[in-house]
């Protein structure tokens, strides 16, 4: 098949040698014409993927209507608040070309002011004129690890559940492997919402705090994601799985994570546009943490993690005086505020 990937970043570059290994005919677009120019001359991309060597029949191009025209099926692998930039002038080629295509997406976040899931805001900027359907790939996949073919594992899923099976058949193969899923918005919320609990994590390691404390964000961290995304709407048992513990295991534990990284600079002293510059990678898990915020007043959901990385990423509290927060908390049940919600939940996504 013909594929193209929108954007020259280190997950597009690492799945463009995926769906290059699995036969198919690869197209990058980027903005950067020096990347663009190193990706087809020197079959590298320095920048965002270190020591790796990307198949020479990659090809990239910063002419967005050429890289539509060669595309089938299309990979949106921008960060999430460019996302609705790239969907809408998609959108408009798509329409002078006369062309429908099957979209994918890699962006793990939400939109800042509307609070939207990655697919939600594809499908607000694209039609069915030009938009077969919409998917998600998700998982515990990061770009270098992907990139040097070590074993991954992640979900599709999909607002028609209708591409989902080629996307499953296009990427898959003996060191990727791909799962359907039929809940995506379990599966966009538990990617996107991860990204929090690694930035809390990496800020706690940079603290010096232990893997007690880790451990204890890790679990509460995902107890909080599912409360808000069973309230969205999503399956309980999808936070259990790749996109929710899996993804969260990976983000949480690894120096691979940009948003971990991020939260070590800050313990570190470094202030928020000083990391994320220092970074020079999108951390997601900034905007995301504003949006889940607002999310769960909205919906009526405690969150305390997010609670106090929204306090001192933007507002004026320590980070120590944070989590010291956090402890101090009321006595609570370990179960308080899911019971009911999985309950009610699980039987909904149970009843044949
Ligand atoms: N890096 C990883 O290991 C993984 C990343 N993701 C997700 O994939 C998304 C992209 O992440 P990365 O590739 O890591 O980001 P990155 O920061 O490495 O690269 C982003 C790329 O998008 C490009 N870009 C930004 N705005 C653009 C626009 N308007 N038009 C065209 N290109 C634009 C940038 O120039 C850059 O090439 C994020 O939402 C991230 O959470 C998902 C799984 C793994
Ligand atoms: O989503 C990822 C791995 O699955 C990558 O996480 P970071 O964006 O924190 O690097």
């Amino acid at each position: 098949m013909n594929i193209s990937i929108l954007g020259t970043g280190s997950f597009g570059t690492s799945l463009s040698m995926v769906l290059d290994d699995n036969g198919h005919s690869v197209m990058m677009y980027g903005r950067s014409n020096e990347t663009v120019d190193e990706i087809n001359t020197n079959h590298t991309n320095s920048r965002y993927l270190e020591n790796i060597k990307i198949n020479p029949s990659v090809k990239a191009s910063t002419d967005f209507e050429e890289v539509v025209r060669h595309a089938d099926i299309i990979v949106i692998a921008v960060p999430v608040k460019a996302v609705r930039a790239v969907s809408r002038e998609l959108e408009k080629i798509l329409l002078l070309q006369n062309r429908k295509v099957l979209i994918v997406h890699v962006a793990k976040g939400l939109e800042l002011g509307t609070h939207l899931r990655v697919s939600e805001i594809i499908n607000e900027e694209m039609s069915d004129q030009t938009a077969s359907d919409i998917c998600v790939l998700s998982g515990p996949s990061h770009a270098e690890e992907v990139a040097l073919k070590s074993p991954t594992t992640v979900s599709t899923a999909s607002i028609k559940n209708e591409g989902v099976k080629t996307i499953q058949d296009v990427f898959m193969n003996e060191n990727f492997r791909v799962y359907v899923n039929e809940d995506l918005v379990g599966v966009e919320i538990g990617g996107a919402l991860k990204n929090i609990i690694a930035l809390a994590i990496g800020t706690l390691h940079g603290l010096g705090f232990g893997d007690n404390a880790k451990a204890a964000t890790i679990t509460r961290g995902l107890h909080e994601i599912a409360r808000l995304g069973v309230k969205m709407g999503a399956n309980p048992l999808t936070f259990l799985g790749l996109t929710g513990m899996g993804d969260l295991i990976v983000t949480a534990t690894s120096e691979h994570s940009r948003n971990f990284r991020c939260g070590i600079m800050l313990a570190e002293g470094l202030t928020l546009p000083e990391a994320e510059e220092k970074m020079g990678m999108v951390v997601e898990g900034v905007n995301t943490t504003k949006a889940a915020y607002e999310l769960s007043d909205q919906y009526g959901v405690e969150m305390p993690i997010t609670k106090v990385l929204y306090q001192y990423l933007f507002h004026d509290i320590s980070e120590q005086e944070a989590f010291s927060k956090l402890m101090q908390r009321e006595k609570k049940s370990e179960t308080d505020g899911l019971k009911d919600l999985l309950e009610n939940q699980l039987k909904d996504w149970t009843r044949e």
